[in-house]
């Protein structure tokens, strides 16, 4: 991979960027970057990680893959805004929330394709990735193409049609997680505990789980069940989340994240 060129150089372009070079996927010298307007954040990103800003559209010929990352709202203009500056048979790998690979294919021509759909923890080589490819990615792009995706966490194939749903689970998830601990700050910090000590304990509990859950093969059902002593406090919590509707709520959150990526897909 020579030349790697990012449209958009937003939070998530960084993360990968961050993650591809940490990783040595690529090597800084090899990623370009070019935003819309904002060209103080492509000097920032120059600086901090030696990448190099696109000076003309004329250098995306020879970039060996594209990497589409704006949003789903100015993807059409993005693309159509480089459609006659590249060749014919460079790769895109998009992480547009929604956009289609058809979408993609009209704008940008037929070529080959893999729509991401990553999250932010790739800045820490942790995303939890969906992928899906285009008939157009050969069996040698689909492995550099899933190498790139695993140096910056997990990737897992998926039909395009299945994305919306990665997108509204471990797309948006980070930000659950996130939400989720900051009640637990607020409601620990009621009970006179320190916001420090409440996100000590908490972000280590978060992490333990995980990796029970990775390293322990149980099922979360059994090892919740290890929690909760019969009659003790984790049953006392779990019936308020039951009372509360904990599992509608979960279930309208990813019915709703998901239907918003099938709005976006129709440029809603
Ligand atoms: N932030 C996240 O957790 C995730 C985001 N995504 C997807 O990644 C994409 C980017 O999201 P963020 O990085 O969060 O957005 P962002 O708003 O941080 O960055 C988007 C960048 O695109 C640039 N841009 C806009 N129009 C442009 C154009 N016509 N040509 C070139 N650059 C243009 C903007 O100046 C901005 O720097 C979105 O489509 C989103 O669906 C996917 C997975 C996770
Ligand atoms: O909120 C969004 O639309 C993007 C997609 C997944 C995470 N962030």
């Amino acid at each position: 991979m020579e030349k790697v060129v990012f449209v958009g150089a937003g939070s998530m372009a960084e993360a990968m960027i961050q993650g591809w070079i940490e990783q040595n996927v690529v090597d800084a010298t090899q990623i370009y970057i070019t935003n819309r307007s904002n060209y103080e954040r492509l000097d920032e990103l120059s600086l901090k990680y030696g990448v190099n800003i696109l000076q003309k559209k004329e250098e995306l010929f020879h970039a060996d893959i594209i990497v589409l990352a704006v949003k789903p709202k100015d993807g059409k203009v993005a693309m159509e805004s480089i459609s006659s500056f590249i060749a014919q048979n460079t790769p895109v790998l998009s992480v547009m929330a929604g956009i289609s690979i058809n979408a993609i294919s009209n704008l940008l021509g037929n070529r080959p394709i893999a729509r991401v759909m990553p999250n932010t923890s790739a800045t820490i080589g942790m995303s939890a990735s969906g992928v899906a490819f285009n008939e157009d990615v050969n069996e040698d792009l689909k492995k550099q193409y899933l190498q790139m995706l695993d140096a910056i966490g997990i990737v897992i194939e998926v039909e395009e049609e299945k994305l919306h749903a990665v997108t509204a689970l471990s797309g948006s998830g980070p930000a659950y997680l996130y939400y989720l601990l900051e009640a637990w700050e607020k409601v620990g910090t009621e009970f006179g505990l320190s916001k420090e000590t409440v996100r000590k304990l908490m972000v280590q509990t978060i992490a333990g789980s995980a990796a029970m859950l990775q390293q322990i093969k149980e099922e979360p059902d059994v090892l919740r069940k290890k929690v909760t002593s019969p009659g003790g406090t984790t049953e006392a919590g779990i019936q308020a989340l039951e009372s509360h509707h904990f599992n509608e709520a979960i279930y309208q959150c990813i019915k709703s994240a998901e239907a918003r990526s099938r709005e976006l897909a129709k440029g809603e």
